[in-house]
């Protein structure tokens, strides 16, 4: 009755939006709608009465779903991100409810900065884009996280990232807050001298905020060593400061060994991690990996070293399959083809005479051991995640940024799937970006080894946290939950330690 008079009291304020979320049922919490859906505090209260909330905190957690739903309304990636997260937490609101006000602060940006980004085309006229930096939250350091540029980029993806961007910095355990930022600037199609000029317009701008102690970004989708560059020259100009005001930097002028990699590989060691707990060996085992950047090119990379076979890629065209597994040569003309030519995945064909081109699908229905999505947010939905598992998939880690959907996440749950959440699993990129701050502070670079055996430190850290924090809830293994559970709870203690800031 309780809840009914919750539910009732949450319609008033959503209307039909909520109406049409609410029809889902109990187990499946997330509407994917961009609408938070208070009936996910339901589950607690029907299968783990021990976590239900008391009245007051019922009616804050309530109040603050609310606010935002009001507050950031068709902010729909965003409002997906905190769902998920809110979703995971309540055992700890329900432990101790002084977490639930810092909650409520973590969920508004400290700083939003929009600006226009106005350059010259080779043609010689002016075109104007969007620039975006989000400072989420220092509790920890430094803003830290990356830059997108891509059509798609809005308010909405960029506080989404940086809200992700909160706990997967505090599980690296390195000292760094969360930030993110980018364009909805599309890079495809342009000369080395636009997307130069775009660069400089672009930090023209945003240097004002930034600085090594302050907000450090990195890459992103389609930001990669060229736009590093550019970044950092106009940096450098405006400021007469050579320092580590970015990361993912050039290794000739202050880049750390292993950051290109480090995503990618920091992914399969998550994964190794969790093969290990469940005693299963990667060896053999043919994954699908999409994507065909940065952390798709060096997951396949990892992946062979560790004797699995790696059997699709993909961009927005469609995806490649490669039957009998991808070789170190093949990946080394697709590291070309994508890093230098600037081309589309379906030039493989010209290369490989054993693989086949699907045009406009996505890899999801290829039979196969593992899935490592490793592209864009919101590319495995409920239906995919039906085919994954019913061609027996055991584990999906997750290299891009919330690639799957609330409904996907749920099936995997209930298959009970190896399942390494983003925030978890790619935090090795981020992580050894920590590790780039380190060496530009000591003004030192260390080898490859060293970095290496650090990443897997970290990302094997990471995953014996986020079991132990599920275990210590009552949550079995858990992952997910438990991942956000200790996340939240490092950058909570901070902010509460620092007073109402
Ligand atoms: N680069 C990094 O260190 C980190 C990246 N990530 C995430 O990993 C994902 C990939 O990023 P990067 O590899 O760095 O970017 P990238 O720009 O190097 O590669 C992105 C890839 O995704 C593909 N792609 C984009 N939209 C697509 C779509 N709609 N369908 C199919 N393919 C699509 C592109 O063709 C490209 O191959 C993103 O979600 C990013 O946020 C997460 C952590 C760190
Ligand atoms: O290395 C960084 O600072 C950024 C990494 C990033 O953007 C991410 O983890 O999504």
């Amino acid at each position: 009755m309780f809840i009914n008079r919750l539910a009732s009291s949450t319609r008033s304020v959503l209307g039909n939006r909520f109406r049409m979320a609410s029809n889902s049922s109990v187990n499946n919490v997330c509407t994917g709608n961009g609408i938070i859906n208070i009936d996910f505090l339901k589950k607690y209260n029907s299968s783990a009465p021990k976590y239900a909330l008391s009245e007051e905190s019922h009616a804050r957690v309530e109040g603050i779903v609310n606010t935002i739903n009001r507050r950031d309304v068709g902010q729909t990636e965003f409002l997906d991100a905190v769902h998920e997260v809110l979703d995971t937490i309540i055992p700890v609101f329900a432990k101790d409810p002084k977490y639930i006000e810092v909650f409520e602060r973590l969920v508004e940006p400290e700083r939003q900065i929009a600006f226009r980004v106005p350059w010259v085309d080779d043609q010689g006229k002016v075109q104007i884009n969007r620039g975006f930096r989000v400072q989420m939250s220092s509790a920890l350091g430094p803003y830290k996280g990356g830059l997108r540029f891509h059509p798609t980029v809005n308010i909405s993806v960029v506080k989404f990232l940086a809200f992700e961007q909160i706990f997967k910095n505090s599980l690296t355990t390195l000292m760094m807050g969360a930030g993110k930022g980018g364009s909805d600037f599309d890079p495809k199609g342009k000369s080395d001298n636009e997307v130069m000029r775009f660069c400089q317009s672009f930090m023209t701008e945003l240097y004002k905020y930034l600085g090594p102690d302050t907000d450090v970004p990195a890459g992103d989708i389609n930001v990669g060593a060229r736009e590093i560059g550019f970044l950092f020259g106009q940096y450098k100009r405006l400021t007469t400061c050579f320092n580590g005001v970015l990361t993912g930097k050039d290794l000739n002028w202050g880049g750390s060994l292993i950051r290109p990699e480090a995503t990618g590989y920091g992914c399969v060691y998550f994964a190794q991690n969790y093969c290990d707990y469940r005693n299963v060996s990667l060896v053999g085992k043919k994954c699908i990996v999409s994507g065909s950047g940065n952390v798709a090119q060096y997951t396949v990379e990892k992946l062979l070293d560790l004797g699995a076979i790696p059997i699709t890629l993909s961009d927005s065209d469609g995806f490649i399959l490669e039957e009998k597994g991808f070789s170190r040569e093949d990946i080394a003309f697709v590291m070309d083809l994508k890093n230098h030519k600037r081309g589309r995945l379906c030039e493989y064909l010209e290369y490989s005479k054993t693989a086949k081109f699907f045009k406009n699908e996505k890899p999801w229905g290829v039979p196969a051991d593992m899935a490592f999505p490793s592209a864009t947010q919101g590319e495995i939905d409920g239906e995919d995640a039906a085919k994954l598992i019913a061609n027996g998939i055991q584990g999906v880690f997750e290299g891009a940024n919330m690639p799957s959907t609330p409904e996907a996440i749920h099936a995997y749950k209930v298959a009970k799937l190896m399942y390494g959440p983003a925030k978890a699993a790619n935090a090795g990129g981020v992580a050894v970006s920590g590790l780039e701050m380190a060496q530009n502070s000591q003004r030192q670079q260390w080898s490859r080894e060293v970095v290496d055996e650090k990443l897997s430190g970290i990302m094997k850290e990471i995953f014996d946290m986020s079991l132990s924090s599920a275990k210590e809830y009552g949550l079995g293994d858990d992952v997910q939950s438990g991942a956000n559970i200790a996340g939240f709870l490092k950058v909570a203690d901070a902010m509460i330690q620092q007073g109402a800031v």
